[in-house]
């Protein structure tokens, strides 16, 4: 992989060292923040290597569509990793090469996730964000739980896809999903684990001194499995579980049956895990950035107002006629994305674009925090400002939109973006309409600076979470404590 071959021209990008290329190059504290100065320096389309692994960092969004949209039937596969194989994540969807196995999985995601479908879920999310509701108004500490918001995602995915019901945060579904999700985020560091370019690492024993990434794996994979099989094999009536199992029950080959069941269990799987983490993050940069926008929850409150008014809360009926508060979901994808290098492609032959040869096994990794803040399209980018997708009090459509950017790209789009979107909504109009978001306050009733940074690894967070809620009128208090009824 010599960038200077005349017939085969790579991308430009950061010289690399011999053996190593790049390997420690891309392992950053903020990598989307690195990754996004290169591209200032070498262009939308860089060329990396960690050991002989090719890698392309792509920082525009018309390049991310060129190759991930139009060649999508090259740019479709993920990377094989060793480090998933060793925890056990390789049954997830997200991560899956391309090939038969991922279309089938991907497949009965699909059927229970479009748009058409998603609706069927609005009663349960709504039953469990009016309970949230009121878990706000009991909450009057100078500095608001946030764990509960993770409860609550928690709650609604295993009551939508498995039909079980749980109690709180202390729930034993809770601790080992929130104990799942850490073991990803560190599995998915990037290049923190070298064993993903060098795969014979994996056969080095537990007590090798630095043999770290064999005790990781051997730590991990009990609570990955706790988390596919525990929920799985307490599916109830009622869920999207019990309706795949149903259909597979009609299949009369019994290996075909074993075969179809293992894809429900971990097309089942990995909706939970994506659910539970992608939605926190979101509506944590929502809190925070109502916390710092008293004049932006104005604006949405006249709205609300106006459409919804003081009677009742809002219902997923009255979505299409709250533009500004649409607008404030989007602004939450693009000022803080939760995944803000996407998850990464790979391609699965020789190709050139724009005259640059990338090659067969080049793992694609799309800067979307780059490419949801370049000021071109979005002014002041760094600033929370709702308004900039509205135009004569309608969304504007001449602004691009985050999620075309912010939920992945081609055929591995995210198929649970409708049912993030329906859940945030909710939570985000509800909130807004009953309560007010502050800054919370220190020992001597001092306001704490809400503003947050974006923080994580694959799937990151803002922080700190410098909020509170208060409940916006008498009038708005009774509205939540009449859900219970
Ligand atoms: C704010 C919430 C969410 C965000 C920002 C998000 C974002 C993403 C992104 C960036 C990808 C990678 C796409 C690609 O490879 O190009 C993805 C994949 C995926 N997401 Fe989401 N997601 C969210 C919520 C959800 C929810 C609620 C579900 C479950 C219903 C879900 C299920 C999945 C699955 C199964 C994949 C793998 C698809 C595949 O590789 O074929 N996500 N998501």
């Amino acid at each position: 992989l010599k960038r200077a071959n005349r017939l085969r021209p790579l991308p430009p990008g950061p010289p690399g060292w011999p053996i190593i290329g790049n390997l420690f190059d891309l392992q950053q504290e903020l990598p989307w923040i690195t990754y996004s100065n290169w591209s200032k320096t070498y262009g939308s389309i860089m060329f990396l290597r960690a050991l002989t692994t090719p890698i392309v960092i792509v920082s525009s969004a018309d390049i991310a569509f060129d190759l991930m949209d139009k060649r999508s039937a090259i740019y479709s596969s993920k990377p094989a990793s060793v480090v998933d194989e060793m925890i056990g994540w390789d049954f997830a969807l997200s991560l899956m090469p391309y090939g038969q196995r991922w279309r089938n999985i991907r497949k009965k995601t699909h059927e229970h996730f479009h748009q058409m479908v998603t609706p069927n879920y609005h009663s349960k999310q709504m039953k469990h964000i009016q309970a949230f509701l009121r878990h706000c108004l009991a909450d009057t500490a100078k500095q608001f739980d946030s764990s509960q918001v993770r409860q609550l995602l928690a709650t609604i995915v295993l009551d939508v896809v498995y039909g079980i019901r749980i109690k709180d945060m202390d729930d034993d579904y809770i601790k080992n999903i929130v104990e799942t999700l850490e073991v990803f985020g560190e599995s998915k560091t990037f290049g923190k684990y070298w064993v993903d370019f060098m795969p014979l690492l994996k056969y080095v024993p537990q007590w090798v001194p630095g043999a770290v990434f064999v005790k990781f794996a051997a730590r991990s994979r009990p609570v990955v499995e706790e988390m596919l099989n525990r929920p799985f094999n307490a599916t109830s009536n009622n869920c999207i579980t019990a309706s795949m199992l149903a259909k597979i029950e009609l299949q009369p080959d019994i290996e075909k049956r074993k075969e179809e069941e293992t894809h429900a269990k971990h097309a089942t799987g990995v909706i939970y895990a994506a659910t539970v983490e992608s939605t926190y993050s979101l509506l944590q940069t929502f809190f925070c950035g109502m916390a710092m926008s008293p004049d932006i929850q104005q604006r949405a409150r006249q709205e609300l107002d106006s459409v919804v008014g003081p009677e009742r809360l809002p219902t997923y009926d009255d979505q299409d006629r709250l533009p500004y508060v649409q607008a404030i979901f989007m602004e939450c994808l693009r000022w803080m994305p939760t995944i803000p290098l996407g998850i990464p492609h790979s391609v699965i032959q020789d190709g050139y674009y724009n005259g640059y040869f990338i090659p067969s096994g080049t793992i694609i990794i799309p800067n979307a925090w780059h490419m949801l803040h370049n000021p071109e399209e979005y002014p002041e980018p760094d600033k929370f400002n709702p308004g900039r997708f509205i135009k004569d009090g309608e969304i504007n459509p001449e602004i691009r939109d985050p999620a075309t950017i912010a939920f992945g790209f081609g055929r591995r789009i995210c198929p649970g973006r409708h049912f993030a979107k329906d859940t945030a909504f909710l939570v985000i109009a509800s909130i807004l309409h009953a309560f007010d978001v502050k800054p919370s306050v220190d020992e001597n009733g001092f306001e704490l600076d809400p503003t947050p940074q974006l923080q994580g690894s694959i799937i990151s967070f803002p922080s700190p979470l410098n909020y509170r809620l208060k409940s916006r009128s008498e009038a708005a208090e009774k509205l939540v404590r009449a859900t219970e009824l």
